[in-house]
């Protein structure tokens, strides 16, 4: 059976005060995708977020958000969206209990029980002002304002960068969690590829406004090969395989699956973050 679609993004198209940010863009989630979106500083990747929620609109293009135009999304739409977004938030004037009382009485579908376990975890004593937080509990506080009502669909826009290693072990294991468990989809922006390869089901990899890549994390491992050339040139290569990028004698392709590449003088497997390297020579 056809699954359907929570976040459908198609050929989207932004520009800023003349500037193309998204050059066509088209991305779709469905339930259980873990989706990590991995590009350089002013990729596009926040904008990508923004316009799937409706906070800035596209030049052209379609996007579908739970079924529903982001422009006139119901109530119940929006209490199945989560959004942590990468500026820091409100509710200065709060303690972290007086802050989660106010959020939790939008959500009918809120988990106590989750948000307490979330609270220890991440160290937060509910008595603390919100002003008085560190960056990193500021995010802890905001991630868990964005999950314990196990949103369908959780957009993160670099959600654990302030993180530490283990509190963004434990989030990250929740995050795979709470998609495998409740059918959600998750769309997370990051510059950690360690957490992006260790919890993500795909990686979506936008580079200059456009998708270079949309693909399983274990597909990349298995079809992705990083090739050293014995000369500058590219050879003639199989049909089934397709170019990522190419300067000097280092070649990146996907759709390896064997096949012998002519002037190869190597032919290795290649880890996320090499290949984002190697993309952006
Ligand atoms: N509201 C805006 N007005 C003008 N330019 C904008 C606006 N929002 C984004 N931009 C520009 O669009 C481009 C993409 O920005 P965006 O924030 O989407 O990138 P990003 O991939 O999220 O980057 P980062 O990894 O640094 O967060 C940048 O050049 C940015 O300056």
């Amino acid at each position: 059976m056809e699954q359907k679609a929570l976040l459908e993004l198609r050929n989207i198209t932004k520009q800023f005060d003349g500037q193309t940010v998204l050059k066509g863009l088209s991305l779709t989630l469905y339930p259980g995708m873990v989706v990590g979106l991995l590009g350089t500083n002013g990729a596009g990747k926040s904008t990508l977020m923004r316009i799937a929620l409706g906070i800035v609109t596209a030049d052209s293009g379609d996007v579908r958000i739970l079924d529903e135009s982001p422009d006139r999304l119901s109530a119940k739409a929006k209490a199945a969206i989560g959004y942590v977004a990468q500026q820091p938030f409100g509710y200065e004037g709060f303690t972290v209990a007086q802050a989660l009382n106010l959020h939790r009485s939008f959500y009918p579908e809120w988990d106590l029980a989750l948000e307490q376990e979330w609270l220890q975890r991440f160290g937060l004593d509910g008595k603390t002002a919100v002003q008085k937080l560190s960056i990193g509990q500021r995010q802890s506080l905001a991630l868990i304002m964005s999950m314990a009502y196990r949103p369908k669909l959780l957009l993160l826009d670099e959600p654990v960068a302030s993180l530490d290693p283990l509190a963004r072990r434990h989030f990250m294991a929740d995050l795979f969690e709470l998609a495998l468990e409740s059918g959600s989809a998750v769309l997370f922006s990051s510059h950690i590829t360690s957490d992006l390869e260790r919890v993500a089901s795909h990686v979506a990899l936008v580079k200059e406004g456009e998708l270079l890549l949309m693909r399983e994390i274990d597909e990349l491992r298995e079809h992705l090969r990083l090739i050293t050339l014995a000369t500058d040139e590219l050879p003639a290569l199989p049909p089934s395989i397709q170019v990522l990028g190419h300067h000097g004698r280092t070649l990146v392709i996907d759709g390896y699956q064997g096949q012998p590449i002519a002037q190869a003088q190597s032919c290795l497997p290649i880890n996320l973050e090499q290949l984002f390297m190697e993309l952006h020579p």
